[in-house]
């Protein structure tokens, strides 16, 4: 750990509350959830329904998420570098009643079956905390009582920041649909984000998006995973914004097998540094697995071209102005390349460009990451090496093991449990870590 090198300071002047101008860059604000008593209420019976193939052990997965919280604070090295969603909404609520009200009407009105609109006068008199409290268990001293949303804690799929743009979700299922409206009225009302909300991309009714689907991998390029999860109709009404209103010239919609363990583009394929994607090798050669469709902007009249294209690698290659380096998840062997893919080995998360984290229990692709240059750390000892100093995102790459026993279980990796606001470009002129 002694020759990690100090990296530029940043020099993107910020503007907005939201800053992506491209994947693994180095991070400045994020957005996660610490597993808390919602968690406790995932049962056998309602485990399906709730999107989980197991019953976490809460306590133990709780520590495996601070402590990975406490990682990132060190990488960024800012006391506001990890926003907590609960606080956001607490703080939402408190801002305005008119917040409040606006969350009780959007969840009453998005799931009507559940007929919570016999409750709504009762649910708008709610003290913020109450509130808090009855968006993330479900749970209050009301007649009728809510599921809980045991899957905020993968808050990448809450929304996608694109430049200084967010696009909110539209959740595919009902088990998330309570999330969605929970960042809508955190972007639309909390303090740091109200007045950015001229900022906040909404897509129309009917289509589906989840933020684990998108990906920017270039500063005019953005790949979207048609997914169990994200339909053809919402990548169109993304690119069709995107082009209006962002420095986006390609959006490739990337077609994914629709079943849970692909669920999103973020499951097989993800940015460890500019230059270098872990990806889920049959993404990238088997025929029909990972076919992209190329939209364009046509005209001003918000038209576009599309182009089918075959391989995703063959676009890539002509879309970015650097050659990708294609990291195996699992490795060389089938057979582990899908156990580790289960285990979200390809969901790694870059807090800076070559300084990841992942699952420690997908060992082959650790494996190959240290073939390609990159030191493996424990969570544990990063944390310890650096406890007195800075860590400075440099040229050394780092891939830091978090234990993530408990985490895994919900199906999601350290991408997937991040939702980056803003992250810096890279300065020019300085080689990011991974060349
Ligand atoms: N981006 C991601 O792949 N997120 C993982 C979400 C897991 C969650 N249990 C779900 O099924 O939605």
């Amino acid at each position: 750990m002694d020759t990690v090198q100090a990296s530029p300071t940043p020099s993107v002047e910020q503007s907005s509350a939201y800053s992506i101008p491209a994947e693994a860059h180095l991070l400045e604000q994020v957005i996660v959830h610490t597993p808390g008593s919602e968690m406790e209420l995932v049962s056998p019976a309602n485990r399906e329904d709730l999107l989980f193939d197991d019953i976490l052990f809460v306590g133990h997965a709780r520590q495996e998420h601070l402590l990975m919280c406490s990682v990132f604070e060190k990488i960024v090295g800012r006391p506001d570098a990890v926003l907590q969603i609960k606080d956001l909404l607490r703080e939402t609520f408190e801002a305005a009643e008119e917040a409040r009200h606006a969350f009780v009407e959007k969840l009453c009105r998005s799931l009507p079956e559940q007929n919570l609109g016999a409750v709504e006068d009762e649910l708008k008199r709610f003290s913020p905390e109450e509130l808090q409290q009855f968006a993330l268990t479900g749970q209050s001293d009301l007649a009728i009582q809510a599921q809980p949303v045991p899957n905020l804690m993968f808050t990448r799929d809450l929304a996608a920041v694109v430049h200084d743009h967010i696009i909110l979700s539209h959740a595919a299922t009902v088990a998330r649909t309570r999330e969605s409206i929970i960042i809508n009225v955190i972007l639309h009302h909390h303090p740091r984000f109200a007045p950015h909300s001229d900022k906040v991309i909404e897509l129309p009714p009917g289509v589906t998006f989840e933020g684990g689907d998108l990906l920017v991998a270039s500063p005019d390029t953005v790949l979207i995973g048609h997914s169990e999860r994200t339909s053809l109709g919402a990548i169109m009404a993304i690119a069709h914004e995107l082009f209006e209103r962002t420095s986006i010239e390609h959006v490739l919609a990337v077609d994914l097998p629709k079943r849970r363990a692909t669920m999103h583009l973020d499951t097989v394929f993800t940015f460890a540094s500019p230059e270098e994607v872990i990806v889920f090798p049959p993404l990238l050669e088997t025929h029909g697995f990972g076919y992209a469709m190329h939209f364009t902007a046509a005209d001003e009249t918000g038209r576009f071209v599309t182009d089918m294209r075959r391989n995703l690698r063959d676009v890539l290659d002509e879309l970015l102005d650097r050659d990708l380096t294609f990291i195996p998840c699992g490795g060389t062997e089938r057979l582990h390349q899908e156990r580790e893919q289960w285990t979200d080995g390809a969901n790694v998360f870059a807090a800076a460009p070559g300084a990841i984290l992942g699952y420690e229990r997908n060992s082959r692709t650790f494996e190959r990451l240290r073939e390609h240059g990159y030191r493996i750390v424990s969570a544990e000892s990063f944390l310890s090496y650096f406890e007195s100093g800075e860590f400075h995102p440099g040229r050394e790459k780092v891939a830091i093991q978090l234990g993530g026993t408990e985490l895994s279980r919900g199906r999601g990796g350290p991408r997937c449990m991040t939702l980056p606001v803003a992250r810096h470009a890279t300065p020019s002129g300085d080689a990011p870590a991974g060349e």
